[in-house]
């Protein structure tokens, strides 16, 4: 039963409350897991997800059966990685050594992980590791190499940066360090699930247009940067700062000023530099979609940059951002799961749809004003000339024209019937 708040709210705007239904209604995944098939390990693997995942649990259960193990497998390794790195607790010494040598522990019978402090949020992943290596073992090798050498490649980065975080303090300086960072964080994790895709023949890169690494590093790179512009309060509050001095300091002189009313509108403007960032990485992430060739992949790969476009524009010139977390609302949620599992030429209506709110929240006083626009203006070039409108299509490259079927006719396919999942998904989907 919904909370009165929220049934006034809905009475007051109809319009929200028909995505919402439209999506309840008519969403049916591609596929589901069969628990009636699964180990009592297997379950408990996917228990842990949906204990661990805000928004990755739902999309990898939905994932074709061929890499829906592998890569929820893939989530509770890098989180368990990411749940050392976190915990400020652990003496710098020990964490880098754990973080180095987690890797190898992947296939050690029984190993887990005590030294988190017990407030550590996701904890109990580490204590029960040992259901996530019974079924790693169990994985196709090729698809443990690639994970293996992901989580080696991650640890042993964020090992260097507790160090240097022990001896320069916290934060990130330069912004080649910026995306070095977001790169460890999340472009690494584009590269592997990549791998993946390559090898279940889900992905082939596109042909003509940028050189394919970049594509997938961009991919992992624009969900990043907008957490870690959506997340400046909350990260701030426990002690983190992930914005790079070398943008900050051209605003503010202290990096909590970005946080003092008084300061408020040169943060914004700061913000605005962020945001222009992360906006850079748009063209190679569209670029990237053109290569998925199978729909669930699709959907797993489409949805979290539609939701990060939406909350990118929610972020960008929102004084909010210093004072609380936002967090796009439920019926944009639903809306855009509803365009964003449908084919590329939606998805790119919808980066459309974004981009113009950007263009209209832009403002002349900002000294980012002009860059924003070019970089408003690149993107809705670049998707007119790769991504014709809808009539185009049978002029298309087979490629691309291909890739534009693929999602419209399996997405109209079957009957549709909402399941509790899909529900939570629309919820609690925040990039
Ligand atoms: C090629 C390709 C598909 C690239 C994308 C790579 C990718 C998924 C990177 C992870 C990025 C990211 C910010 C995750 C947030 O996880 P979180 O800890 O906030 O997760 P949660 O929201 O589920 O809790």
């Amino acid at each position: 039963m919904p909370p009165l708040s929220d049934a006034i709210h809905y009475l007051l705007h109809p319009d929200e409350l028909r995505w919402i239904l439209q999506w309840q209604m008519t969403y049916r995944p591609l596929y589901r897991r069969d628990e009636t098939q699964e180990t009592p390990n297997v379950k408990k693997c996917f228990t842990y997800l949906d204990k661990t995942s805000r928004s990755f649990s739902t999309l990898i259960q939905e994932l074709h059966p061929e890499l829906r193990m592998p890569i929820c497998l893939f989530y509770l390794i890098a989180r368990g990685l990411d749940t050392i790195e976190d915990d400020t607790s652990i003496p710098a010494k020990k964490k880098e050594l754990a973080l180095r040598d987690f890797h190898s522990n992947l296939e050690t019978d029984g190993w887990h992980f005590t030294e988190n402090r017990p407030q550590e949020k996701d904890r109990a992943l580490l204590l029960d590791f040992d259901c996530v290596i019974q079924e790693f073992k169990l994985q196709k090798p090729v698809y443990k190499d690639i994970i293996r050498d992901i989580i080696r490649r991650m640890g042993h980065a964020m090992a260097d940066y507790c160090l240097r975080a022990e001896s320069d303090g916290p934060g990130i300086d330069t912004r080649d360090d910026y995306d070095e960072y977001c790169y460890f964080a999340a472009g690494v994790v584009g590269e592997g699930l990549t791998d993946m895709f390559l090898e279940a023949k889900f992905y082939r890169p596109p042909p003509a247009l940028q050189d394919g690494r970049r594509l997938q590093v961009s991919m992992g790179l624009f969900l990043q940067k907008t957490n870690i512009i959506r997340d400046i309060k909350e990260d701030a509050d426990d002690g983190r700062r992930f914005w790079p001095r070398a943008v900050w300091s051209k605003y503010v002189r202290d990096f909590e000023d970005l946080l003092d009313p008084e300061h408020r509108l040169a943060a914004l403007n700061c913000g605005s530099e962020m945001v222009l960032d992360a906006l850079e990485h748009v063209p190679e992430c569209l670029s990237y979609l053109t290569g998925v060739q199978e729909q669930s992949a699709f959907n797993f790969c489409a949805i979290p940059q539609c939701m990060a476009i939406a909350t990118l524009t929610l972020c960008f010139r929102n004084p909010d951002v210093f004072v609380r977390n936002v967090k796009i609302t439920k019926s944009e949620a639903c809306r855009l799961m509803m365009e964003s599992t449908r084919d590329l030429q939606t998805v790119c209506d919808v980066f459309k749809r974004y981009i113009r709110v950007i263009r209209r929240k832009n403002a002349s006083h900002d000294p980012n004003f002009l860059k924003i626009i070019t970089a408003c203006d690149k993107i809705e070039t670049f998707i007119e000339s790769n991504f014709p409108l809808e009539t185009a299509k049978s002029i298309m490259p087979k490629e691309l024209a291909r890739v534009f079927k693929l999602g419209s006719l399996e997405a109209t396919q079957g009957s549709r019937k909402l399941t509790k999942k899909q529900t939570e998904l629309g919820n609690n989907f925040t990039v």
